[in-house]
Order: C-alpha cells, then structure tokens, then sequence
C-alpha cells in the first residue's frame, strides 16, 4: 500500500499571514511547501509580458499549460527563489499590480484546471504545507488538516504596507485598503473554486494575535488531527 502523504491547507484572504505562517510550519516540521499563490502570480506575470489582458482565456490556457517556473529553495530554506523561463522573478511578482492580475485571471476555470496537476505535484513524502485560496476546498479535499486564516481588511492593508516598504516598493493605505477589499470580492464571488473556509476547517481571525500564537494554534490543530489519522 503506498504511504499516505500529509497536507495541512492555509487559505484565506491577502495579507492574512498565510504565507509567514505557511513557511515557519513547513520549516519546523519539515515538509515541502506549496505558494499556490505565487503560481498565479507568476502566471499573471508572464501574461503582463506577453501583453495578454484577462479576458483573453484561450491564450492564458495555453499559458498556463506551458508555464516554464521553477521553485528553487535556499539551502536554510529561509527564501524559495521563484524562476520564470530562467529569470528570477521572486520580488518582481510580489506588487499589488501583478497580485490584482493574478486575482483576474484565477477567476477562469479553465486556467484553475490547467494548474491543477501542478500543485498536486507538491503533495511528496515528508508531508506538505498548501498555501491559497480553495487548497482545503478542491486541490487537497483530502488534506489531513485544514485552517481558514483571516483578518480585518485594515489590518491586512496595514501589513502589506510594512511589507512593501520593506522590500522597497511604493505604497498607498487608502489604495492599498481599497485593493484588497476589490480583491476579496473577486475572490469571493467567482463562480468556480471561491476563496471560502472547508466546512472542516480550523478558523482564525489573526487581527489580534502575533505570528507566534498563530503558528501555535495550527501546531496544535495539526497534532490533534495527525493523531486521529496515523
Ligand atoms: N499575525 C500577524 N501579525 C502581524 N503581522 C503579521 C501577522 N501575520 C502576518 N503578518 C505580516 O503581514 C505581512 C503579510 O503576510 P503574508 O504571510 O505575506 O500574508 P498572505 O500570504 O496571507 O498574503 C507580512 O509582512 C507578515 O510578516
Ligand atoms: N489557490 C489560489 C491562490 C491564489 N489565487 C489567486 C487569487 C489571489 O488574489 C491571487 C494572488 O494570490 P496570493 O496568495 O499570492 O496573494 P496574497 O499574497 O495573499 O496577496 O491569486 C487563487 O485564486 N487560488
């Protein structure tokens, strides 16, 4: 019988933590990690550079079957170096331009199924970490646990803001605030594949909390969970 892999799924809305937060499980327990986030944006890159608009879906199937991305980790596995057709485009996909892109073109269902088997490639033994929007709701249905992780719409616009200026990008928090809530409702209301918790989901508003009590709370969910499967 082949070994069970296990999945914990992260979803939630932008600038939830979902990424922090994915990142620091995957370091302490030792599992692969999947930004299914980056994917998208990736994508919404390379369409930008194509000069593809969203709308144009037959050309961003094609796209997206054929994407040539790579995740390369750091050795200590603080950075996961993202390469698209052999140009590093880490901090390039990071900006709220190529974000609000990739949020348009995840809303076509044809794009969502192109990428699917790629993300379910990530599922490898130790176990995997799933970072999104629909990883506990269509990618990994099957995931051993599962986590909705959200927070106020000014928090999480307060926190790209730092996060931005840290990485030396311009930023507006009236913008920002407003983007995020456009985003939301993209996300929200598309017809396939909608940002929503799994009906077993762990939820948690992190508006709150620090890092350190998320990443606890999800420790301990995880554990439960685990120990009800193994
Ligand atoms: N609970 C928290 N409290 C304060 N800042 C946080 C918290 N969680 C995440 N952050 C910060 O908010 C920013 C956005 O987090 P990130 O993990 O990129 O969110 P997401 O992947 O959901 O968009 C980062 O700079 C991160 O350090
Ligand atoms: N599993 C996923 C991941 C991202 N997306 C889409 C919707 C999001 O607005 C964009 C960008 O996702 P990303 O997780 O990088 O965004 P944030 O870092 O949370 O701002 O991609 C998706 O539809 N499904």
């Amino acid at each position: 019988m082949a070994t069970r892999v296990p999945v914990i799924t992260i979803d939630g809305p932008s600038g939830s933590g979902k990424g922090t937060v994915s990142r620091l499980l995957a370091e302490k327990l030792g599992w692969h990690l999947l930004d299914s986030g980056a994917i998208y944006r990736v994508l919404a890159l390379a369409a930008i550079h194509h000069d593809f608009r969203p709308e144009e879906e037959e050309k961003l199937v094609t796209l997206a079957s054929h994407l040539d991305v790579k995740f390369e980790a750091e050795e200590d596995k603080s950075l996961t170096h993202i390469i698209l057709e052999g140009e590093d485009v880490t901090l390039t996909i990071r900006t709220e331009s190529v974000g609000n892109m990739a949020s348009k073109i995840a809303a076509l269902p044809r794009v969502r199924e192109a990428l699917l088997r790629r993300q379910r490639g990530f599922k490898e033994l130790p176990g995997l970490i799933a970072d999104g929007r629909d990883m506990g709701t269509v990618v990994f249905t099957d995931a051993e646990a599962k986590v909705f992780l959200t927070a106020s719409a000014e928090e999480r616009a307060q926190r790209r803001f730092l996060q931005l200026k840290e990485k030396g990008f311009d930023a507006n928090i009236d913008q920002l605030i407003t983007e995020i809530k456009e985003r939301d409702d993209r996300d929200t209301n598309r017809a396939v594949a909608p940002l929503k918790p799994a009906e077993d989901a762990l939820y948690i508003d992190s508006s709150d909390k620090s890092i350190e009590e998320v990443v606890d709370s999800v420790m301990e969910f995880a554990h439960s969970k685990l120990s009800q499967t193994s």
